[in-house]
């Protein structure tokens, strides 16, 4: 509320705004600041000494869901182009008193390779243009010069870049540090000088550099973590990834809130970190493309799962057989992974009353919390742990490197 003393102060002012605040922010001091700086605190810092002290800095404002998806993108088409090879020269040496000095025409550069590196800072793939081309060599010259090879052209691309050409899958970048040549540039062309031969002691033949190789390729995000969440929508998921770790998916009452997979770090006090990815909610008929169908399949790339089971529908126990049959369609022995059950939910009565039935019905121990009030987290938490060493070992074994995130 703003005292009404204030307004016969300077009542013109009230259309400007700014000047009434300066002027009541001199008048007023005390409680009637607090309303001021919010109204206007770069101008109450000029006025009132005491409230900058308490002025809080200036908080980041946080992305909306809608930049964040701009900002998440999990496919690519990207055409790339080697360098152009530089030409070859044709040219005789020439000096004083030296009549017939021969061919020196040099090669020209080969043109540089397009190359996709793993970067493990870059996590998804809205930084890769659409077009890419390689840089070119440089003409022969003079004298016998050889042109310069163009220079490599990298492109930084996540953890988990699946690279296809049509429906052939040409590379898994799946290792921090990992290449694959996109465009093999173009070889340089020969100066006359390469031409030289016993029958032929003055060529003029050179030739052109070659173009660069040019493909489309098409490049794929898949979601690397060791835990994937699977669900069907509102079950919980995002809610559930919040809960335990620092990712902040947006969670809302609406099936396919989550469009992209989110993954999100769960840390131990021994320092030892999990992976685990929210993934888009699955539904019956997904392998059919059904709701977000396919889209979102490719993701679980994860070597252990968490089935998550929403407590509060009727018969949660047949969300456990329709998951696992979408897995299945898509991809035979995916649902096969180590996995456990999570059922959501608990804090409300009606859910809490159909556990003994779900845990009856799977046949299996399935672990009962609430991610809305974190209720019996710590259990889910060691589950984690335990599928996580398992996963380690069972790697280290088979003399595989297993997931480091
Ligand atoms: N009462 C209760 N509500 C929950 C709990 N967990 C999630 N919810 C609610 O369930 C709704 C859906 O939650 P989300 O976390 O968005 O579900 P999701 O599985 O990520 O959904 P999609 O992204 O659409 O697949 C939200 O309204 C949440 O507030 C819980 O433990 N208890
Ligand atoms: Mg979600």
């Amino acid at each position: 509320m703003i005292p009404s003393r204030l307004f016969s102060a300077r009542p013109q002012a009230m259309l400007e705004g700014v000047g009434f605040w300066m002027l009541a922010a001199r008048v007023v001091p005390g409680p009637s600041c607090l309303l001021l700086l919010r109204a206007s605190p770069r101008l109450l810092s000029v006025s009132c000494a005491d409230c900058t002290k308490h002025q809080e800095p200036p908080r980041k404002q946080p992305l909306s869901e809608k930049k964040l998806k701009q900002h998440f993108v999990d496919h690519r088409r990207v055409l790339v182009r080697g360098g152009h090879g530089g030409n070859g020269v044709s040219c005789f040496h020439s000096e004083p008193r030296k009549e017939f000095g021969g061919p020196d025409g040099g090669d020209g550069g080969n043109g540089g390779h397009v190359v996709l590196r793993v970067d493990q800072q870059v996590k998804s793939l809205s930084s890769v243009l659409s077009r890419y081309q390689g840089f070119d060599g440089e003409d022969g010259g003079r004298k016998n010069c050889f042109g310069r090879n163009g220079a490599v052209l990298y492109i930084r691309v996540p953890v988990g870049t699946l690279v296809k050409e049509g429906n052939e899958v040409l590379a898994d970048l799946s290792r921090p540090g990992d290449e694959f040549i996109a465009a093999v540039g173009g070889t340089g062309g020969k100066g006359n000088r390469f031409f030289l031969a016993n029958d032929n002691r003055a060529p003029t033949t050179c030739t052109p550099g070659q173009p660069g190789q040019e493909r489309v390729l098409f490049l794929e995000l898949k979601t690397v973590a060791h835990a994937g969440l699977v669900g069907f929508p509102n079950a919980g998921k995002s809610s559930l990834l919040r809960a335990i770790s620092n990712a902040r998916p947006a969670v809302a009452a609406y099936p396919f809130t989550t469009l992209n997979p989110h993954v999100g770090i769960v840390h131990y006090e021994d320092h030892q970190q999990i992976a685990v990815a929210d993934i888009p909610g699955i539904i019956r008929g997904a392998h059919q493309n059904r709701g977000l169908g396919l889209a979102f399949l490719r993701h679980i790339e994860c070597p252990f799962l968490l089935f998550l089971v929403d407590l509060s529908v009727p018969e949660p126990w047949t969300q456990l057989d329709d998951l696992k049959y979408e897995l299945e369609q898509y991809d035979e022995g995916l649902s096969k992974r180590p996995y456990t059950v999570v059922a959501n939910k608990i804090d409300l009565p009606q859910a809490r009353a159909r556990l003994p039935q779900l845990q009856a019905r799977l046949g299996q121990e399935a672990i009962a919390l609430s991610a809305a009030t974190g209720e019996n987290l710590e259990e889910l938490l060691l589950r984690l742990k335990e599928l996580h060493d398992h996963h380690v070992a069972t790697e280290l074994e088979h003399g595989r490197q297993p997931l480091r995130w």
